[in-house]
Parts: C-alpha cells; sequence; structure tokens
C-alpha cells in the first residue's frame, strides 16, 4: 500500500507548518493540511485545506469520508503545559480523546497513524531515554499525551507509529505558542534579563529536523516507536546561552536558577532527551548539531522581517 494521501491535523502549530511545508514539497503526497481556524495561517499554495477540530467527531468522521487519506499525522494538540493542569477536560478532549477517535477511523478505514508525542511521558530521573523506557509522567499533559499514545495502538495491528520528540524550537507564521528559542532571543534583544533553570536537561530539536524524521518515517513505512530529537543534551540554561551567543546577543543577562526558583510552575521531568540511535539506524535520521539549528533559526527570522 502505498502511503500518500496525508491528512495532516494541528497544521497551524510549530510542527504543523513544517511538516506541510516539506510535505507539500514531495510529488509523493497529497496533503490535505487541516486545523481549527476557517483560513490556513501558513502560504502554502501546494496543498488543501479544511478546518478540523479533532475533538469534533462528526467533522472527523467528514474528513475521513471526504478525503479517504491513507496515513493520518496529528499534530494537534493542547501544548501548555500549565494550561493543561489548569484545563484538564479541554486537555484530555484534544490530547486524549480526539486521538481515539482519530484511531477509530483509521482502524475502520486501514489508514495509518502517525502520532506525535513527547519526552514528557516519561519522569525524567533517568534520561536520556530509548524507545524500550517504560513511561511514568509527572504532571498532567504528560498524562494526556501517554493516554494518546495508548489509543494509537488500537489504530490496528502494526499500523500505526508514534513519533517521540523534545522540546522543538523554530520559526512559523502567525503561531499561537512561541518556543523557548525564540522567545529567549525576544526577550535579550529587549535587554530583559531571564532566569532559566539549569536543572532541567533535554535534547532541543529542530522543527524541521523533526518534520524530516517524520518524512522519513513514512517513505519508510516504519510503525512502531521513534524516538526523533536533537542530538545534543543541554541544560536549558545552556540552551539559553547558545542562543545569547548566536544570536550575538549578552549572555550575562541570562541568569541559571533551580526549578524550584517557579513555586507556582507545573512539576516538569527534570532529566529527559532521547537516545536516537534507532532513527538514525533504520531511518537514516541525522538531525542538525544545536549550534547550527539556532543559525538557522536566526537565519529564518531575517527571512521573515525581510518579506
Ligand atoms: N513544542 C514542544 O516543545 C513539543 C511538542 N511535542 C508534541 O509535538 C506536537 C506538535 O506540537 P507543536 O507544533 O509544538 O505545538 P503547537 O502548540 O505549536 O501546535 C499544536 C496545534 O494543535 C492545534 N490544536 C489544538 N487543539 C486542537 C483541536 N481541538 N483541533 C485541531 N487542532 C488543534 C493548535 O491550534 P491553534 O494554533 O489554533 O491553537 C496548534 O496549532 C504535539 O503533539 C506536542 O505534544 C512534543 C514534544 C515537545
Ligand atoms: C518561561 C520560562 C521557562 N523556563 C524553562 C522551563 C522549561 O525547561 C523550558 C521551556 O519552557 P516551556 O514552558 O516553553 O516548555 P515546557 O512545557 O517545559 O516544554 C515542553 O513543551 C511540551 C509541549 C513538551 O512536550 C515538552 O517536550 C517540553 O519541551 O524553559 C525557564 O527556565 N524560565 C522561564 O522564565
Amino acid at each position: 500500500m502505498l502511503f500518500n494521501r496525508v491528512l495532516i491535523t494541528g497544521a497551524n502549530g510549530l510542527l504543523g507548518q513544517a511538516l506541510v511545508h516539506r510535505l507539500s514539497q514531495n510529488r509523493e503526497y497529497d496533503v490535505l493540511a487541516t486545523a481549527r481556524d476557517d483560513a490556513p495561517r501558513f502560504e502554502d499554495g501546494s496543498c488543501g485545506y479544511a478546518p478540523l477540530d479533532v475533538t469534533q467527531p462528526d467533522d472527523v468522521a467528514q474528513i475521513f469520508e471526504d478525503f479517504t487519506p491513507n496515513v493520518v499525522v496529528n499534530c494537534a494538540a493542547m501544548t501548555d503545559v500549565g494550561r493543561c493542569d489548569e484545563h484538564r477536560s479541554e486537555a484530555w478532549a484534544v490530547n486524549a480523546r480526539a486521538v481515539k477517535t482519530l484511531a477509530k477511523h483509521c482502524r475502520t478505514s486501514g489508514a495509518r497513524l502517525v502520532q506525535v508525542s513527547t519526552d514528557f511521558v516519561f519522569n525524567g530521573k533517568r534520561g536520556p531515554y530509548d524507545e524500550q523506557a517504560r513511561p511514568d509522567p509527572v504532571n498532567y499533559y504528560g498524562r494526556t499525551k501517554l493516554a494518546g499514545e495508548n489509543a494509537v495502538r488500537e489504530a490496528g495491528r502494526a499500523n500505526w507509529a508514534i513519533v517521540r520528540t523534545v522540546l522543538l524550537y523554530g520559526t512559523g507564521r502567525d503561531l499561537r505558542r512561541s518556543n523557548i528559542v525564540l522567545w529567549v532571543a525576544d526577550q535579550l534583544s529587549q535587554g530583559e534579563s531571564l532566569h532559566i533553570v539549569d536543572d532541567q536537561h533535554r535534547t532541543p530539536t529542530h522543527v524541521d529536523d523533526l518534520a524530516d524524521g517524520i518524512e522519513r518515517l513514512l517513505h519508510h513505512e516504519a510503525t512502531g516507536i521513534y524516538h526523533v530529537s536533537g542530538a545534543d543534551m543541554v541544560s536549558v540554561y545552556e540552551l539559553a546561552g547558545a542562543v545569547a551567543q548566536e544570536f550575538g546577543l549578552d549572555a550575562s543577562l541570562v541568569e541559571p536558577v533551580p526549578s524550584s526558583f517557579f513555586e507556582d510552575a507545573v512539576e516538569r521531568p527534570p532529566r529527559t532527551g532521547f537516545v536516537i540511535d534507532k532513527a538514525r539506524d533504520e531511518l537514516d535520521y541525522d538531525p542538525r548539531p544545536l549550534d547550527a539549528g539556532l543559525r538557522d533559526v536566526q537565519e529564518s527570522l531575517q527571512g521573515f522581517s525581510g518579506s
């Protein structure tokens, strides 16, 4: 079976935009991008677009009937970890129940489901994690994402893939949620000082590397769990310092603090990060080094301001 009719949900988000851009340039794929808004927030004339709120089962059913996808990449999610904790039923509806709906339609239609998931399914005591590690989320967002993973396994025997990633960064058009790299660069460029945690470690991921990893996964018709992230393990404080250095900003404005400094923040897993050997070996996935990723962000920001 050729996996060429690709339904992308959450297409207005950071990953959704990058994935739509990448797949719609590939003639192998007929892409339908969907998101909650009536119109796309990105510019890409080479794919179809339809509004879709994934929490509306009738609308999901209609899209499956109209487009008959043979692969679905679910990029839709509630990703604000604090908001997920405060608005639990909304978070569950998007991150867990909607995945169950997608899985049900994939099972009955025979479509493959590719679910994007997170390092926050782990407790962060023993990172970096490989695909065999046992999930144990420490916050509600992580619990909803793990429930989403479990729903995916119901998509049918071996007809699913779960792509877990870590701390995404990159650019996009009219993003509703910023990311750590854009936020640190923005604050420092305004001369604002920052308190940044030095006891949370991650393998930050350039969004185009993740989109590349997903394209490779589709091309190889790979199934099962894949860890797809950057390769460099850093503390978030080190990441902020690297942003300052690559963007030519004042690193002395970045002050290291422990997570306990943010008394009201939802708990985060301290040390996650991924072992990406499986993706390297099976998909030839090869993410860019962190410093190159940060330079790429800076260049694309210049492209945005110049356009
Ligand atoms: N960002 C990160 O650091 C990480 C992200 N991930 C995972 O990667 C995936 C993509 O995340 P990312 O692109 O960064 O997140 P974004 O928040 O940028 O994008 C998520 C998108 O989902 C959309 N969405 C939310 N609710 C619905 C709904 N009911 N129906 C349809 N669309 C909806 C949002 O729409 P709108 O724009 O209208 O709000 C948004 O565009 C998610 O599964 C996330 O859990 C995993 C690890 C790290
Ligand atoms: C706002 C802020 C954040 N931070 C740190 C906390 C955290 O480690 C990092 C990023 O904070 P955020 O709140 O943006 O993201 P956070 O919710 O920690 O990041 C997560 O996003 C979700 C969607 C995921 O799935 C995870 O993989 C993960 O990357 O920055 C500070 O140190 N100081 C600050 O003032």
